[in-house]
């Protein structure tokens, strides 16, 4: 197993400072980007510097850290970072539960002083950064385990990236292929290239080639003609946000990607931690979805590919029924969604 890419890490004590691995940049370049301030981290969450639903609450819980003044603390500044924070995206359900736990730290700790909040502060960042870790781990050996019948060389199809640079861990979609590999298997991943800001293409192959896991990479219109050829034995996505009855928010496109593979009875499978399930959401249609910019589809990476002026929708995520999903793969075993 080779490369596997640091996605964030805080560097230093208390009065440290996030680092995180630069998405935007790859796979042309592999550049940090050291956040210090809580504005920082919040650009770096809008722009994608990093992304991912598991490695957006991670960085949030950092974030929070940064309101840290002088080596001290105060409820005050922890509590307006968290609601600043929280208007960076609105769909990956890990940032609100990131920072719900970095606000309860901090209004448990009114009676304490400065310096011993900005320690508690620090300590549950690291918390939810090692658990998250944990649970990429444990999520990779439940999915291999589900997986340990496909014949050798098997196609799996992801769309996205559900990998290490998703997380800060191993990955949640694809940690039960990297687990697959470590077993000695050999899958072929079938990698969306995943328009309009092409994670699969510019974070997903780069993992896999860096880890030399065999993948292909494929436009998002040719799933539909790879699953009629009989390449795909299984579909592994990761989720921004699952809502009680199993309906699953996930990058635009995974929709049509788990209608296809019911068509081709294709197994669809959803890999998350727990801290992506919101109990308080019944169904899908109730996951807010982020618009983004409408230049991401007519002008995505400097070049104009669409008339000026055009009419544009723009949504960054789509929501998968749960009669769709096969199973979910969370680091507490394998569940239908039902
Ligand atoms: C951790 S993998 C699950 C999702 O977060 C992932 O598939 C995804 O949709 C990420 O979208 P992004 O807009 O790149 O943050």
């Amino acid at each position: 197993m080779s490369h596997v890419p640091v996605t964030l890490r805080w560097e230093g004590e208390v009065g440290g400072h996030l680092v995180l691995l630069d998405q935007t940049r790859l796979p042309r370049e592999v550049v940090e980007f050291p956040c210090r301030t809580v504005e920082e981290v919040w650009d770096a969450i809008k722009r994608l510097v990093v992304r991912g639903a598991p490695a957006i609450g991670v960085a949030a819980g950092y974030a929070v850290c940064l309101s840290v003044k002088n080596g001290r603390a105060s409820v005050h500044d922890v509590v307006e970072a968290c609601r600043y924070l929280a208007t960076s995206r609105p769909t990956a359900v890990n940032l609100f539960w990131a920072l719900a736990r970095m606000r309860r730290v901090a209004e448990a700790a009114t009676a304490v002083d400065g310096p011993a909040l900005a320690e508690a502060l620090l300590a549950e960042a690291r918390a939810i950064h090692e658990e998250d870790r944990q649970m990429c781990a444990a999520m990779g050996r439940h999915g291999a385990d589900l997986l340990a019948d496909l014949p050798e060389g098997a196609g799996i199809l992801t769309h996205c990236n559900a990998g290490a640079l998703a997380t800060g861990g191993d990955g949640c979609g694809l940690a039960p292929v990297f687990e697959l590999a470590r077993r000695g298997k050999r899958p072929h991943v079938w990698v969306d290239e995943t328009r309009p800001l092409l994670q699969g293409a510019r974070l997903t192959a780069w993992e896999l080639t860096q880890r030399g896991i065999d993948c292909t990479l494929i436009c998002d219109s040719m799933a539909a003609t790879v699953m009629r050829a009989g390449k795909v034995q299984a579909v592994m996505v990761g989720a921004d946000r699952i809502a009680a009855n199993g309906d699953a928010a996930n990058k635009i496109g995974t929709y049509g990607v788990a209608v296809l593979a019911e068509a081709h009875g294709v197994p669809f499978y959803v890999t998350a931690p727990t801290s992506t399930v919101d109990l308080t959401i019944p169904s899908g249609d109730a996951i807010p979805i982020e618009e983004r910019s409408a230049e991401e589809v007519t002008e995505g990476f400097g070049r104009r590919t669409a008339p000026v002026g055009v009419r544009v929708f723009n949504p960054a995520f789509d929501v998968t029924p749960y009669r769709l999903i096969r199973a979910i793969v969370t680091e507490r075993g394998v569940f239908e969604p039902k």
